[in-house]
């Protein structure tokens, strides 16, 4: 057929049409791209705000240490509130150990959290509910408690997941730290208040969060709201009295495994900037400080006492609850930690060191059993081929391992 001139294309006007079409294709792919790139960036910056983009990878458990560490602060909150505001009236578990609403309420926080942002992870976490679904009246102050504790920051919060939704659904929450631990897969270690009798008495304790992968410890986060954010200042016996709330205490520690351990001030906003931790650099292991327990029950002070003679260390001990010992020996405040058995059967559980062992191996410690061997987090709930925990400057760990072997004679 043939066409009249009419219809015929001229080849000027074909070619710049062409033209016009291919840039629109290049620009709107351009535009696509950046499109793209900038909603995965904001969504990035959503989950993990501390990060600098110009970093080439991003380095992995740094998602899990910003949940973790998130989730303890706020947590911490609840605890706080505990602490300075509440009665803290206590029940006696089947072994007789104290727990508080405290506990409770903040192991129903972090779980929440946990179950939002890692849903097929394990808890093994300190507190079950059984207490709770029998006292209706317990059950509902700490629901009341759960419910009204959010981070300041709505970002962080909605972060978190928000608020739980019922009375109900804390109570199975809370059951659902049930897990068995052992040596496979993601499992995360919770003790939500570590030294209750520190936390009863008015003194130290810390909410305690660390990530077992193959039982291996790979982030730790410890929030100690009665320690001093100044590192060198002295570590108050007792702090309950409002004075004290606004004298600049609490801190946020923790560490990725082979990325170092850092600390920042526990305030309620967003997190507050880091800076790395380390141990003190002891020349001489008769210059150490030993920090110790408070608890004759929970270590062998006598024991502890006999090492610290045969080392020749003169320095009193600085005694405090809780993993804030580990905390406190990872940036300088004290040097070794001595927990000897007091009880011969005693089988240390996973949630009482988790965090705290990488936090002082990460500060450039050392952290085994009383035999020199690494506490072994994937025996399931307990550390059930370790007995005691030495932790000590790496340099000087032999040498306080052979001390306890000479007073213990093992
Ligand atoms: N006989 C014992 N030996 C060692 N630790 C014990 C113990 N009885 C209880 N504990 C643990 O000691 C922890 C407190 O340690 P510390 O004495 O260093 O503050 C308690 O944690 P909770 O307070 O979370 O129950 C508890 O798990
Ligand atoms: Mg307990
Ligand atoms: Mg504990
Ligand atoms: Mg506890």
């Amino acid at each position: 057929m043939k066409l009249s001139s009419a219809h015929r294309t001229d080849p000027s006007q074909r070619s710049y049409f062409l033209r016009v079409l291919s840039r629109f294709v290049v620009c709107s792919t351009l535009i696509l791209a950046v499109s793209v790139a900038l909603k995965s960036r904001s969504r990035l910056s959503l989950l993990l705000p501390h990060l600098s983009y110009n970093q080439p990878t991003i380095m992995s458990y740094q998602q899990e240490r910003y949940i973790a560490e998130l989730a303890v602060q706020r947590a911490c909150l609840l605890t706080q509130k505990v602490f300075f505001e509440k009665a803290k009236g206590t029940i006696s578990k089947d072994d007789k150990s104290p727990v508080t609403i405290g506990d409770f309420g903040a192991q129903a926080l972090i779980i929440s959290a946990l179950r939002k942002n890692f849903p097929n992870d394990e808890i093994v976490a300190e507190e079950e509910a059984s207490t709770l679904r029998a006292d209706k009246e317990l059950s509902a102050e700490i629901w009341r408690l759960v419910k009204d504790t959010h981070l300041e920051d709505a970002e962080s919060e909605n972060i978190l997941g928000g608020p739980l939704t019922s009375e109900q659904s804390m109570l199975d929450i809370i059951d659902s730290g049930n897990s068995a631990g052992g040596p496979k897969g993601r499992i995360w270690a919770l003790d939500p208040i570590d030294g209750t009798k520190g936390f009863l008495r008015g003194g130290q304790y810390a909410v305690c969060l660390g990530l077992i992968v193959d039982g291996d410890v790979k982030v730790g986060a410890i929030g100690t709201p009665n320690l001093p954010v100044d590192g060198s200042a002295p570590i108050a016996a007792s702090t309950g009295d409002q004075h004290s709330k606004a004298a600049g205490n609490g801190v946020l520690f923790s560490a990725i495994l082979g990325a170092g351990a850092i600390s920042r001030p526990l305030a309620s906003g967003p997190l507050a900037a880091s800076k790395p931790i380390s141990m003190r650099s002891v020349a001489n292991i008769s210059d150490a400080v030993f920090c110790e327990g408070v608890e004759a029950a929970h270590s062998a002070q006598g024991d502890n006492a006999a090492v610290a003679q045969l080392l020749g260390i003169t320095a009193p001990s600085v005694r405090l609850d809780s993993q804030a010992k580990y905390c406190s020996i990872a940036r300088g405040a004290g040097d070794v930690y001595l927990r000897l058995p007091a009880k011969k059967d005693y089988q240390e559980k996973i949630w009482d060191h988790a965090a705290g062992d990488l936090i002082v191996r990460e500060a450039g410690g050392q952290v085994t059993d009383m035999h020199g061997n690494r506490l072994d987090f994937s025996k399931g709930r307990t550390l059930a081929v370790n007995k005691g925990v030495v932790a000590a400057p790496k340099a000087h760990q032999e040498q306080v391992i052979n001390a306890v072997k000479t007073v213990l004679k093992l």
